[in-house]
């Protein structure tokens, strides 16, 4: 029975060695497993320099998201002095073995498993910490917004700290899921009637929810969301519910019991605010980044 390469799974032992034409990376060890492949720790051979590499199975029926994420990575590379995007290494693809390869700059923990080693009993971040994260998270946001994309699986899994040295860094991950919402004319894609879902249900958008095109201001929706999990002593109200329509109803709840909802914050009028102004852009608005920062800054200083 002949195996169509693509089905099969990409499963790289520690020792493992993928050679480019620029390179050979050693395979250190599974990072994590996505919805389409498998992010691995690598060691350049010659080097000893240590990077992300990330893998893709062929597929004849869909279409490649790690190409969509080198688009972007090199669209944006070089927007900010410090950037929040990982630098592209090398990549390549594999024929015979079935495979797509992409070697980027390696992150440290995401703000999620920061979060998990804090342990239950503390939940979030302090308030400082949780806001300027959350600042850096809308400010990759921004950078990728001014290209035309939306990335539509904003949450803590997806943002890393850097390695090192660039441990005050953060940096957005995984652009499997995002869209251009611009044409090649650079204007606004006419908006689907309907929808599906796609994303985390724990920090989707209400619009997301409903079926809804998409825009700039639902990954700040979700980013908001992002900035109410980091910083709430007892996290988000919805966590562990898979339920949509619940989870729904309970981020409707956020506007209508604002006081219950933030849990005591000193700061939950300025995040009002923030979230006041979010629900009110349409589909086609442009987002006032600096408006949100105005405001997060506000607090922090
Ligand atoms: N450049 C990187 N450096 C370090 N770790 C990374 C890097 N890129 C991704 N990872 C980690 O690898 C794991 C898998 O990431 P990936 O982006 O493939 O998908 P995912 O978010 O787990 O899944 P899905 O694609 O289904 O959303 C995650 O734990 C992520 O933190």
């Amino acid at each position: 029975m002949s195996v169509d390469p693509g089905e099969e799974d990409v499963d790289f032992k520690p020792g493992h060695e993928i050679t480019s034409k620029k390179a050979t990376y050693v395979v250190e060890k599974l990072l994590g497993e996505g919805g389409f492949g498998a992010v691995y720790k690598v060691k350049e051979s010659k080097t000893g320099k240590l990077y992300a590499l990330k893998v893709e199975k062929k597929s004849e029926t869909k279409p490649s998201k790690l190409k969509m994420e080198i688009a972007i990575l090199k669209l944006v590379s070089g927007e900010r002095k410090t950037s929040h995007f990982t630098e592209i290494v090398d990549r390549g693809k594999k024929d015979k073995e079935g495979y797509f390869f992409l070697v980027m700059e390696l992150a440290g923990a995401s703000l999620a498993d920061l979060k998990k080693k804090r342990g239950k009993m503390s939940g979030a971040f302090s308030p400082p910490t949780a806001l300027s994260a959350s600042l850096q998270c809308l400010e990759a946001c921004e950078d990728l917004h001014k290209y035309g994309y939306i990335h539509r699986d904003l949450k803590p899994a997806n943002y890393a700290c850097g390695a090192d040295k660039k441990s005050h860094t953060i940096y957005i991950l995984d652009f499997g899921i995002s869209r251009k919402i611009l044409n090649d004319r650079n204007e606004l894609k006419t908006p689907r009637v309907t929808v599906r879902f796609k994303g985390t249900i724990k920090f989707a958008s209400m619009a997301c929810h409903k079926g809804i095109e998409l825009g700039w201001k639902d990954d700040c929706e979700s980013w908001f969301y992002l900035l109410l999990d980091l910083i709430l002593p007892n996290g988000l109200q919805w966590r562990g519910n898979q339920d949509k329509g619940t989870v729904c109803k309970a981020k409707e709840e956020v506007r209508s019991k604002p006081k219950d909802a933030y849990q005591g914050l000193k700061c939950w009028n300025i995040l009002d605010k923030i979230i006041t102004y979010i629900d009110q852009l349409q589909y086609q608005d442009h987002v006032d980044y600096h408006y949100i920062y105005r405001h997060l800054t506000e607090v922090l200083y």
